[in-house]
């Protein structure tokens, strides 16, 4: 278990983390998401014990590991927990199998059990085979699994990734995210890791931190992220497509089009893409837009128009040419209603 309690980091005055509070259940899978320089690096490099808090505590399971109130900070290598990067960090001088070796003889392990839990680790990352090589004779894609063997070979209880596929091609990544999320399980270590994302947030995760600005703006699981937005900017970012984010005044749509399902709610009205529909012919319920670009996407098309200045997207079964005039129906009542704040109203 993870627990992060009030914890911030400020650089030089200027907060990169605030107050943030979470508990992450032994043997889980945390993701932090959010946009670039929103503090996600900041709190695993805290996590590592490569950055000091400036507040607040962190404990895996019943120790502390930080605890800035007392100006208490663990050794990094005395945590047990085992760091990946996105560059990939491997000694160049050293053969494949040296490197998943070197943290073990940092930890003075037995030579027989050195070996056994190399091989072990380089078994599970299916690199065994290139054991003898050197980084510079093997691939981008290869090289990552080493730093991922490297870093399970002394068994961590915390396993703390930052963006380790970035730098991957995109079939490469795909793969790589189911070999992680083994490796994870078979570990059954607690994982926390760092990306900006999305699609690798929610088919990793068991719990997702979205993260703004420095705080957290909803702490669940992947589905309720989507089911549930606590506010309309994790609204706006998660979601393929993500949902549409209509203006509301007053109760009405655009300010023009009065539904009591809106509440005299002033703010946004969420319409998730799959609820909104085409119509052929304008009616109470539609709102015309200005045609931008057709997808297609799993047998449909995503259809998005300009409304009033406002990016709007469908999902629909549309067949042929597409119209040079759109009329989205809208639903009977929206998914979530923001103020003008983006806090959730309903
Ligand atoms: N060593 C540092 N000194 C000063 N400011 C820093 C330092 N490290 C990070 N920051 C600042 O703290 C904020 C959070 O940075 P952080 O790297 O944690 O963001 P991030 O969400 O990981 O971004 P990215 O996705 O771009 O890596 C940023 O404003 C950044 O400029």
């Amino acid at each position: 278990m993870i627990t992060l309690s009030h914890l911030g980091k400020t650089f030089g005055g200027a907060q990169a983390v605030s107050d943030i509070s979470l508990t992450v259940p032994e043997g889980a899978f945390l993701v932090l998401l959010g946009p670039s320089g929103c503090g996600k690096t900041t709190i695993l490099r805290m996590l590592a014990g490569l950055e000091h808090p400036t507040a607040g505590e962190i404990r895996f399971g019943d120790t502390a590991v930080a605890d800035a109130s007392r100006g208490y900070v663990m050794e990094p290598g005395s945590r047990n927990a085992g760091l990946v990067f996105q560059s990939y960090a491997l000694w160049p001088h050293m053969t494949v199998a040296g490197n998943v070796d070197w943290p073990l003889r940092v930890a003075n392990l037995g030579r027989e059990e050195r070996r056994a839990r190399a091989a072990e680790a380089m078994e599970m990352l299916g690199v065994a085979g290139l054991a003898a090589r050197y980084p510079g004779e093997i691939s981008g894609g290869q090289q990552q699994r080493v730093a991922i063997a490297r870093m399970i070979a002394p068994r961590p209880r915390v396993l703390l990734f930052d963006e380790p596929l970035s730098n991957l091609d995109a079939t490469l990544r795909v793969e790589m995210r189911t070999e992680l999320m083994r490796v994870h399980r078979a570990t059954g270590a607690t994982a926390v890791y760092v990306t900006h994302d999305q699609i690798e947030a929610m088919t990793m995760a068991t719990h997702v931190a979205v993260m703004n600005g420095g705080r957290i703006e909803q702490f669940d699981p992947p589905e309720r992220l989507l089911s549930d937005p606590a506010s309309a900017f994790v609204a706006r970012f998660i979601g393929t497509p993500p949902a549409n984010l209509i203006p509301v005044q007053a109760g009405a749509w655009f300010g023009r089009m009065p539904d009591p399902a809106l509440r005299g709610a002033t703010g946004h009205g969420m319409v998730r893409a799959e609820d909104l529909a085409l119509a052929d012919a304008p009616g109470p319920d539609t709102f015309a837009a200005q045609p931008v670009e057709v997808v297609p996407m799993a047998g449909r098309r995503l259809v998005t128009g300009l409304a009033e200045g406002q990016r709007v997207t469908a999902v629909t079964d549309l067949a042929g040419p597409v119209p040079s005039e759109l009329h989205f129906r809208l639903p009977p009542a929206p998914a979530a209603i923001f103020d003008p704040k983006g806090n959730r109203l309903s």
